[in-house]
């Protein structure tokens, strides 16, 4: 078995789908989560000065998005083929999207643009976003793409908890029940399940 080391922070957002990925697919990972100490001193030897980062055997490999595309090939989560992945790539552009915009609005020191863009998304962008992405869950069997189980789910699924709180939408799970029964399904497989009940606990 290829040593594997992943490194990220003690929190789940564009790390969690990561290591749900590595346990579901039995592969045993050095979970380190860096204090912002440890991060300073590694951040120059990191393909892009960001994390999360996975090393098998040495090598690095960056990009929360791709690296969760290369793990579900590895472990049967993608499409049979190029048409597959592209619905699958698909959603996870429009998903991209909504958590780019979120992260950066969490970041936006301006607090009078802050609550001006805040204002602006609750009123057009959140909702119809929110409310396409909860359809097409309903359309593909309570899953993001193809009807079952693929590693965007994964991504979906780790993230959540953090989009909850960046988007301030306090009834989320009750508007669009989708996105609770989707990360539920998830953290619900077995080997998945193992991981997150002996991990650290973060709460976002
Ligand atoms: N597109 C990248 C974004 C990575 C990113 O923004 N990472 C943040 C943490 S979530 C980071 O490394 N922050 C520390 C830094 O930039 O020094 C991905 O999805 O992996």
């Amino acid at each position: 078995m290829p040593e594997v080391k992943f490194y990220y922070f003690h929190v789940k957002v564009a790390g969690e789908a990561i290591r749900m990925l590595l346990a579901y697919g039995s592969q045993e990972f050095e979970d380190i989560r860096l204090s912002d100490e440890e991060w300073a001193a590694l951040k120059p030897t990191m393909p892009f000065g960001q994390l999360p980062v996975l090393e098998i055997d040495g090598k690095k490999y960056a990009q929360s998005i791709a690296i969760s595309r290369y793990l579900g090939r590895k472990y049967g989560l993608a499409g049979k083929d190029i048409e597959e992945d592209f619905q699958i790539d698909q959603v996870m552009d429009f998903f991209g999207d909504l958590r780019t915009r979120a992260i950066a609005l969490f970041h936006e020191e301006d607090e009078a643009n802050k609550a001006k863009i805040q204002k602006e998304y609750e009123k057009n962008y959140y909702p119809v976003t929110l409310k396409k992405l909860n359809e097409i869950i309903t359309e593909n069997n309570g899953h993001l793409a193809l009807g079952k189980l693929t590693w965007a789910d994964f991504v979906f699924a780790g993230i959540y908890d953090c989009l909850r709180v960046l988007l301030k939408i306090p009834d989320i799970d009750e508007q669009f029940p989708n996105f609770k029964k989707l990360q539920k399904s998830v953290l619900s497989i077995p080997k998945v399940k193992a991981y997150c009940d002996k991990a650290p606990k973060a709460d976002w």
